[in-house]
């Protein structure tokens, strides 16, 4: 599903060029859930933005489904994007002019679903969040948590195979967090959608399939026994 090949993002600073990704290969397979674990400054956003194509990398390739959308035109990837991705953010990125229905209208109205079918849509996933009386609401008067749950609905709305969700429970405290990542897996678990947090979380880490973490600009694979065993992917 997402596979990246000798990818590398270099940033400059002055005269010099520092890596933050060199050369990292990995493969996330259909259906998978991995957390993308590793310390601050590690490169897990950035390597987050260059699988969704929000940026783009100083050389290698992402490949999503086969296609490699580092070799599309900015238009393209945009529109790529837009079909293929769902995204989650830290801090839930609502639109706080729209109400939690229209919200979640958008992504529906982007990828040009028919009117009627949508608002079935959006009824369904309110639904699903637990959230069907609050359709009429504005973010700011919901919960950090309700707002969660809405920014995962409107991630999911257009039925996007791969969601990229990066640090959703860091604005949460640890119950809330807990719940929201239990809901995250609910709807996707058995959907085969792909899934990508980036969490600091040993919540996220002992939930997923598979950890991948960002150790000196490489993917290494986390596998799970007495601790973690280190198992580089890319060597
Ligand atoms: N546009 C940019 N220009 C220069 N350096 C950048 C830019 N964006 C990110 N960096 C640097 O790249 C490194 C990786 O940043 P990134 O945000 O990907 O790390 P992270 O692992 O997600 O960190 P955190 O867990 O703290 O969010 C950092 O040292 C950061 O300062």
């Amino acid at each position: 599903m997402v596979e990246m090949r000798a990818l590398t993002k270099r940033y400059e600073e002055g005269t010099e060029a520092r890596s933050v990704i060199e050369r990292a290969d990995a493969e996330i397979h259909r259906g998978e859930f991995v957390a993308l674990a590793g310390p601050s400054g590690s490169g897990k956003t950035t390597l987050l933005n260059l699988i969704s194509g929000i940026d783009t990398p100083t050389s290698g390739d992402v490949l999503i489904d086969s296609v490699p959308i580092t070799k599309l035109s900015e238009k393209d990837r945009t529109l790529f994007r837009r079909k293929n991705i769902g995204f989650v953010f830290q801090f839930f990125n609502l639109i706080p002019t729209l109400s939690v229905k229209e919200n979640l209208l958008l992504p529906l109205q982007l990828n040009s679903f028919p009117s009627a079918e949508s608002d079935d849509r959006v009824m369904y996933l309110l639904e699903r969040i637990g959230m069907g009386d609050r359709i009429d609401s504005y973010p700011d008067r919901l919960s950090g948590g309700e707002k969660q749950r809405v920014a995962i609905a409107r991630a999911l709305a257009h039925n996007p195979p791969l969601i990229l969700a990066d640090e959703p429970t860091g604005n949460l405290d640890a119950d809330t967090g807990r719940a929201i990542l239990s809901l995250l897996k609910s709807l996707i678990d058995g959907s085969g959608k792909t899934m990508v947090i980036v969490s600091h979380s040993d919540v996220v880490a002992g939930m997923a399939d598979r950890v991948l973490a960002m150790e000196d600009g490489k993917l290494v694979e986390r596998i799970r026994g007495d601790g973690y065993v280190n198992n580089r992917l890319d060597s």
